[in-house]
């Protein structure tokens, strides 16, 4: 791949008019289209990776199910393989139920009483709470500050504040997102690691909703069934600035989105973000029904669905693949300008992508 046009404008434009970094090079729908054809079926044959099996519902999911899907903040959509089978959301509603709590109390509150540093530990980490005297959760995104946001969400009956978090999940995906009544039943059944998180989090007086309630609510919205095609509208949602791209309806404020972006680039893929953000370079969050959202700020979001998860409890074909697309698109937030080695995808699974678009001539302000 060459270098990008070093055509350049007579003058330089007003910061209006002037195109954010990468603008010249955008990539069409075909693009898009052509380069979640090429993930797909470049990573559909990998096998590394193992459903999580301390969800027994999840242990029994087709591990061959892998579906990917853009959503644009212009409301385009594109999509491949299954991308409208649906799976558990799992830890993929923590970053949405973060948000609608940003915008219920107040970002400060949120850095207060639960944290904005990564953990650098595992998801349901307990020995993360211990270290942690000043915020105990640490995280938003990891299960204690996920049960933590839960319960701080304003609600006087357990029922409202179910209904605040399903509402918010609606909003964002632009549809209506069902409880996977087995699921849910599953996860109730299982979830002494969380109810110990949940105690924990109690004995240092840091919910704001009683402990039972608290880890109802969570393990509900964990619950929740989504598509790829469902996920990538949400992440649009956070792309777009707090407004859903396909209903046109603001979600939350510009200034949650871009807080609740940073959060998913700290500790969005838990002990392995930063590994994450070295190779893709754009925030995620995943979760341990096998989906990942990613989200390129400003242009568009990406989801992908893939049950085999790694150690860390992350989708391995998910994290191939999105890294391949966005770095291939040119859309790693890090790279300056798109060279070949910033486009190869995790591990260096990818291959180089095609030569950047020539620069089209400058649009004359109006
Ligand atoms: N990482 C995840 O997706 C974890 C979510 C799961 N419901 C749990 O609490 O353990």
């Amino acid at each position: 791949a060459g270098p990008q046009s070093s055509t350049q404008p007579a003058q330089d434009p007003s910061p209006a008019a002037r195109p954010a970094p990468g603008d010249e090079a955008r990539p069409s729908g075909a693009e898009m289209q052509q380069a979640l054809q090429k993930a797909h079926q470049q990573f559909k044959g990998t096998k590394d990776g193992k459903n999580a099996d301390y969800i027994p519902y999840l242990a029994k999911v087709d591990s061959s199910l892998f579906g990917l899907a853009i959503v644009t903040v212009d409301g385009e959509v594109y999509t491949v393989g299954d991308a409208a089978s649906p799976f558990p959301i799992e830890s993929l509603s923590k970053p949405f139920t973060l948000a609608r709590l940003m915008e219920e109390v107040g970002a400060k509150k949120v850095e207060d009483k639960i944290g904005v540093d990564a953990t650098g530990q595992p998801f349901n980490s307990i020995i993360a709470i211990e270290m942690n005297k000043d915020h105990r959760a640490g995280n938003p995104l990891v299960n204690a500050g996920a049960i933590t946001s839960v319960s701080m969400l304003p609600a006087k009956t357990p029922e409202e504040r179910w209904k605040k978090v399903s509402d918010n999940f609606n909003a964002f995906a632009g549809d209506n997102l069902p409880v996977n009544q087995e699921v849910y039943k599953s996860e109730t059944d299982t979830n002494t690691r969380n109810q110990s998180i949940t105690a924990l989090l109690e004995s240092y007086d840091v919910l704001g909703s009683p402990a039972d309630q608290a880890l109802d609510v969570y393990t509900r919205q964990c619950s929740v069934n989504v598509t790829a095609k469902q996920l990538a509208t949400m992440g649009a949602t956070l792309a777009n600035g707090g407004i859903n791209p396909l209903t046109g309806n603001r979600v939350i404020s510009a200034d949650t989105a871009r807080r609740t972006l940073a959060l998913m680039a700290t500790n969005g893929l838990y002990e392995n973000t930063g590994e994450w953000l070295y190779q893709a370079g754009v925030p995620a969050k995943s979760g341990v029904g096998g989906g990942i959202v990613a989200v390129v700020p400003g242009r568009y979001a990406i989801a992908a669905f893939s049950p085999p998860l790694d150690k860390a409890g992350n989708s391995v074909r998910a994290q191939r693949a999105i890294a391949q697309v966005v770095n291939s698109l040119g859309d790693n937030l890090y790279a300056s300008t798109p060279t070949p080695e910033s486009q190869q995808g995790v591990g260096g699974a990818g291959k180089p992508a095609k030569k950047q678009k020539a620069a089209p001539p400058p649009t004359p302000a109006p």
